[in-house]
């Protein structure tokens, strides 16, 4: 067998207010993960350990064979990965072409010459090469996420952590976004928060459900369909026996648990899935 990109076994971890993660233990290989969760699931607390931006309580990592517990193998695993935070941290008055250059910089490509030559395929690579000598503040949202992406793309690292990068994104940029992830994904271990199912359903091979710092599901979005198979149903009214139940565009109801007897059973989506595995939690369909 070949040593995952990512293993995890047992990792927490706590802030004052609780347990933000509760024993995850999660192995990645090549392609795209997505990580499904509500708000303060713990998505961005694991995105942060995986990338070596904090230490988990308890729990052990390997990264790309690196131990980032120790400060060899933490160096080490940061120049293998690329990290995409949910708040970049841009400098806005720096061109597109500064900032990854600055990242590199960061990711200690020395020579200069070389450096600049990664920046620009990186930049070339996200479809920014006419845009590298704006200013940050003056290029649109998506724009902005694609110069994150390339930030994240210096050095070809073998595993890419995307904390929700498609938030705030029109319908075309996400779904031009979609196909920049898919591609890096064609070749490395990619792993990706998102509050989209459209992304894991359009993108991933495999999906981590993670809910109150625990992992609810890990498997395929067709396993995760098929866990609401012949518990959604449609009728003219919420049904008060359901777990969760509300009005689509049509202005009939669509309902999720337990059909009753002669439900009218429709087919079920991805959507559905998650928010079954959540155990139909109403604050969570949002
Ligand atoms: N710096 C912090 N100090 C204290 N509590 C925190 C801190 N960061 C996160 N938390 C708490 O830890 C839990 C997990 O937060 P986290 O940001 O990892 O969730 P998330 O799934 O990424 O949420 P979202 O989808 O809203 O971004 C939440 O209860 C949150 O309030």
């Amino acid at each position: 067998m070949t040593t995952p990109t990512i293993s995890a076994s047992g990792l927490s971890l706590g802030y004052r207010g609780g347990l933000a993660l509760d024993d995850v233990s999660l192995r990645l290989d090549r392609g795209v993960t997505g990580l499904l969760g509500p708000n303060g699931a713990g998505k961005t607390t694991l995105l942060r350990i995986l990338a070596t931006a904090m230490p988990p309580d308890r729990g052990a990592l390997t990264i790309l064979g690196q131990d980032p517990s120790t400060v060899h193998g933490r160096v080490q695993a940061r120049r293998l990965l690329g990290y995409l935070p949910q708040q970049p941290g841009f400098h806005p008055g720096f061109t597109a072409f500064e900032f990854v250059d600055y990242v590199a910089i960061l990711k200690e490509l020395t020579d200069r010459r070389a450096r600049h030559a990664e920046v620009r395929r990186v930049l070339d690579a996200v479809g920014l090469a006419e845009q590298r000598g704006k200013r940050i503040r003056a290029l649109s949202g998506g724009m902005r996420q694609r110069v994150a992406l390339a930030a994240a793309l210096v050095g070809d690292p073998g595993f890419l952590v995307l904390d929700e990068p498609t938030v705030g994104l029109d319908p075309e940029q996400r779904m031009r976004f979609r196909e920049l992830i898919a591609e890096a994904g064609e070749n490395r271990t990619v792993l990706l928060s998102t509050h989209q199912t459209e992304d894991v359903a359009m993108l991933c091979h495999r999906v981590v459900v993670l809910d109150r710092g625990r992992v609810r599901f890990d498997g395929t979005p067709a396993e995760l369909v098929a866990r609401a198979e012949s518990r959604v149903w449609s009728g003219a009214e919420r049904d008060p026996g359901a777990l969760v139940g509300w009005r689509t565009g049509t202005g009939e109801f669509r309902n999720l648990g337990e059909p009753p007897a002669g439900a009218r059973l429709v087919e079920p989506t991805l959507e559905d899935g998650y928010l079954l595995v959540l155990g139909g939690r109403p604050e969570v369909a949002a």
